[in-house]
């Protein structure tokens, strides 16, 4: 599918994507507790996600995730779509329930990293058939204590607190760097507000699984990363935009901080009353190092495409194993809508201006996708293999055109 874009103006009022990875949370902690999600979003990784669970014992009913009265290895084969973060929860939590499954996935995830957690699981009483998918696992982590490198993702942290809580406690010793640990604090907090026990201290997770598990019933809510393409449209184009659902802010670095980032950047940004306001400002360029969110590399590449003078983001090396390898399709979309753009030293340097119409083929990147429709949407351009966004977001081209995006989809 094709997504052509003509100059538009885009402002109004548009409620925030599901966030991508409280739902992934959400839907494996099913294995804990009952789970019901009023607005269940129906992007492909949270098809993953629901597969994952369902895979383990987990009914689903209605929009009611029901666990099994123990978690158990109901397939003998399971096949993802796209989604690393429900790849990388799911071989530590299948680890800790014990049992054999092949796990595969289609491209780009079947190249994507797994080696840090077959390492790290293979001391442990675990084995794998291979290094990289498809991979078949067998045995049970026959300890309460794992080392992992931090160094390729927090996702493998993630799914070892799940299990660790699942086994009843442990113990996980991360090897700095402690990377994306954003991520593993959301994590935290989500199974700590449930009664599960986890206290992250520098780079030890030690979890005990509450007494009684608190059932959920209620809504998703939003994606500050995945709004951020919505923002930029209207930033860009001189619109003023509201975008409703979205928590308070953490006060940690995350990805809810690219609020303050785009405030930093001089726009007018601002959250209040679970919404995110933004109108056009004077554009200046930044430094920020994104190691700790690093999916804000991509919205922030975006406005820089539109400012005069200088970004630096830092901690971008991790951006080589995402869906593509994003400092190549970051460089190559910030050039194609007239930006300079480049990497030296880890670190990838940006100076724009005026954009100009562009046109990107989705790299099976959602993300560069929703940057390059972003950026259209200032003097027109193409984004072929569109439908790559519904890895994540579903509503993106839609949503665009409800705030006076000029968006026509082709075959
Ligand atoms: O845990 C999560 O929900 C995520 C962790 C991050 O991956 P890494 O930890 O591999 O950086 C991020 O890129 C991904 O989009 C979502
Ligand atoms: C990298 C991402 O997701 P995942 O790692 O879950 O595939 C992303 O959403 O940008």
């Amino acid at each position: 599918m094709r997504a052509i874009i003509k100059r538009s103006k885009v402002g109004g009022k548009v409620r925030a994507p599901p966030s991508k990875s409280q739902a992934i949370r959400l839907i494996f902690y099913s294995l804990l507790s009952k789970v019901e999600i009023e607005d269940m979003p129906d992007s492909e990784d949270i098809k993953d996600a629901i597969d994952a669970v369902t895979a383990l014992g987990v009914k689903m009913e209605g929009r009611e995730l029901i666990p099994p009265p123990s978690p158990y290895v109901k397939e003998n084969y399971v096949k993802f779509r796209g989604s690393a973060t429900t790849l990388r929860f799911f071989i530590p939590i299948v680890a800790s329930i014990g049992g054999e499954i092949v796990i595969d996935a289609d491209y780009p995830l079947r190249d994507r990293p797994i080696r840090r957690i077959v390492e790290a699981l293979s001391t442990k009483g675990v084995s794998f058939s291979s290094h990289s998918l498809p991979v078949k696992l067998s045995g049970k982590i026959k300890d309460d204590i794992v080392e992992i490198p931090g160094d390729e993702s927090s996702q493998y942290v993630s799914g070892l607190i799940y299990g660790m809580i699942m086994k009843g406690g442990g113990k996980i010793i991360i090897k700095p760097p402690v990377s994306s640990s954003s991520y593993i604090k959301m994590t935290a907090s989500l199974l700590k507000n449930f009664g599960g026990k986890v206290d992250f201290q520098g780079n030890v997770i030690s979890v005990e699984r509450g007494k009684d598990m608190i059932p959920f019933k209620g809504k998703v809510p939003g994606d500050y990363a995945l709004s951020s393409f919505y923002a930029i449209s209207s930033i860009i184009t001189g619109g003023r935009l509201k975008i409703t659902g979205l928590d308070v802010p953490e006060d940690y670095f995350g990805d809810h901080s690219i609020v303050e980032i785009f405030r930093n950047m001089g726009v007018t940004s601002q959250w209040e009353d679970n919404s995110w306001n933004v109108e056009q400002g004077e554009l200046r360029g930044i430094k920020v190092n994104v190691d700790d969110a690093p999916d804000l590399a991509v919205s922030i590449s975006a406005l820089a495409t539109a400012v005069p003078s200088l970004t630096i983001i830092e901690g971008v090396e991790r951006l080589k194993i995402k869906e593509s390898d994003r400092i190549s399709t970051i460089i190559t979309t910030v050039k194609a809508f007239g930006g300079d753009a480049h990497y030296d030293k880890g670190k990838i340097e940006i100076v724009g201006g005026k954009i100009k119409e562009g046109f990107i083929s989705c790299p099976s990147d959602h993300r560069i996708a929703m940057m390059a429709g972003a950026l259209a949407t200032y003097d027109g351009g193409v984004v072929d293999n569109a439908c790559c966004v519904n890895k994540s977001n579903p509503r993106f081209w839609k949503d665009l055109a409800s705030l006076g995006a000029k968006v026509s989809l082709v075959g």
